[in-house]
């Protein structure tokens, strides 16, 4: 175990940086050092702060941050007196360089991110982040996308190069009760002892939350959430909502529940451009299997060509389109309008 054992469950809070999509990635010192002191006062014991693809995603693909996410870093573990603060790094967006500065800045956990079969690609950045001492996770994203074996054995790769903890990652909220079951359970029963197993969900689909549940139900001990469900797509499980699932199951997290749900109401809410809901949009990602972060991308883009957001999605679902091929929704939105205009 890498966390007290006085927790049965510890919870990571991901809205200061998988909220970082639902603001175009312009979370401000103030609102991060906000959202920090009222989490951690509330006994969250895990707090994730990057650019919304990781660090070093500050980019014209994925959108440039507002403030240096090394600043946000800074005033997060400046303002954290117990919480750890983590953040999370794509190979190939991120460098080890990027680990490094992160270090330096005091973050303590790294989770290093992968589309579900490239597991490998994590190795390198996870050796320099325990190098440098970091606890370390890895996050294999769209894990919808394999069988429960091939889940497994992707994570087999994580755990051996030296990952604590290793994330089933339902990026495109495409999983429903079962599918996460049946996916935990496989990593949980490959890993054995050799590492732990988290579970990170988005609620494209509605079910975030009881995925989160059935996810510690089948033995992951670590899970993400988000105030308000402040992150991409209709954003992910609600921390709040989480911990008193969690509370009401006699499972113990270490978090104040009335607490957090003051910080998520007093707190996050207020920062929120829109209230997460589960309309239109956020069903196609989860129905299409199509990473929430393209959300905001398609939302733009559509407008910009006139071509309905849910179009996009479904047709970048059809084409299989992975993360970092955010710009190929310009190709179908030209596609799209060009197929209308012939005659
Ligand atoms: C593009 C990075 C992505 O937002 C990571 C993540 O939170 C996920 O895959 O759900
Ligand atoms: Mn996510």
């Amino acid at each position: 175990m890498t966390f007290s054992a006085d927790l049965d469950v510890r919870v990571t809070d991901s809205s200061l940086r998988d909220g970082s999509h639902a603001v175009a990635h312009r979370f401000t010192v103030e609102q991060v050092r906000a959202m920090v002191a009222g989490m951690d006062a509330a006994g969250v014991p895990v707090i994730e702060v990057a650019h919304g693809d990781g660090l070093g995603g500050s980019t014209l693909t994925y959108g440039r941050s507002l403030v240096d996410e090394r600043e946000l870093i800074a005033a997060a573990v400046e303002t954290a007196r117990a919480a750890t603060i983590a953040s999370l790094i794509l190979p190939g967006v991120g460098t080890v360089g990027d680990i490094r500065a992160a270090r330096d800045l005091g973050v303590g956990l790294l989770r290093v991110a992968t589309h579900a079969s490239e597991a490998d690609i994590a190795a390198e950045h996870l050796r320099v982040a325990r190098e440098l001492g970091m606890e370390t996770a890895g996050f294999l994203m769209m894990s919808h996308t394999l069988t429960p074996d091939a889940l497994a054995a992707q994570a087999r790769v994580m755990a051996d190069d030296g990952c604590e903890c290793v994330y089933v990652v339902d990026s495109a909220g495409a999983m429903v009760l079962d599918e996460v079951a049946e996916r935990v359970t496989a990593v949980v029963q490959e890993l054995g002892d050799d590492a732990q197993v988290g579970f990170h969900a988005h609620r494209n689909l509605g079910v975030g939350e009881a995925n989160s549940l059935v996810a510690v139900r089948a033995g992951a001990v670590q899970i993400d959430g988000s105030l308000r469900a402040f992150g991409a797509g209709s954003g992910n499980a609600q921390t709040e909502v989480v911990v008193a699932l969690l509370d009401r199951a006699g499972l113990r997290t270490g978090i104040d529940v009335a607490a957090l749900l003051d910080v998520a109401e007093d707190v996050a809410a207020p920062l929120q451009p829109a209230v997460p809901v589960v309309d239109r949009d956020a069903v196609t990602l989860g129905l299409s299997g199509v990473y929430s972060s393209f959300l905001a991308h398609a939302r733009r883009i559509g407008a910009e060509y006139g071509v309905p957001a849910h179009e996009l999605l479904r047709d970048a679902g059809e084409r299989g389109l992975v993360g970092g091929q955010e710009d190929l929704l310009v190709d179908i939105a030209v596609a799209t309008t060009i197929h209308r205009s012939t005659p």
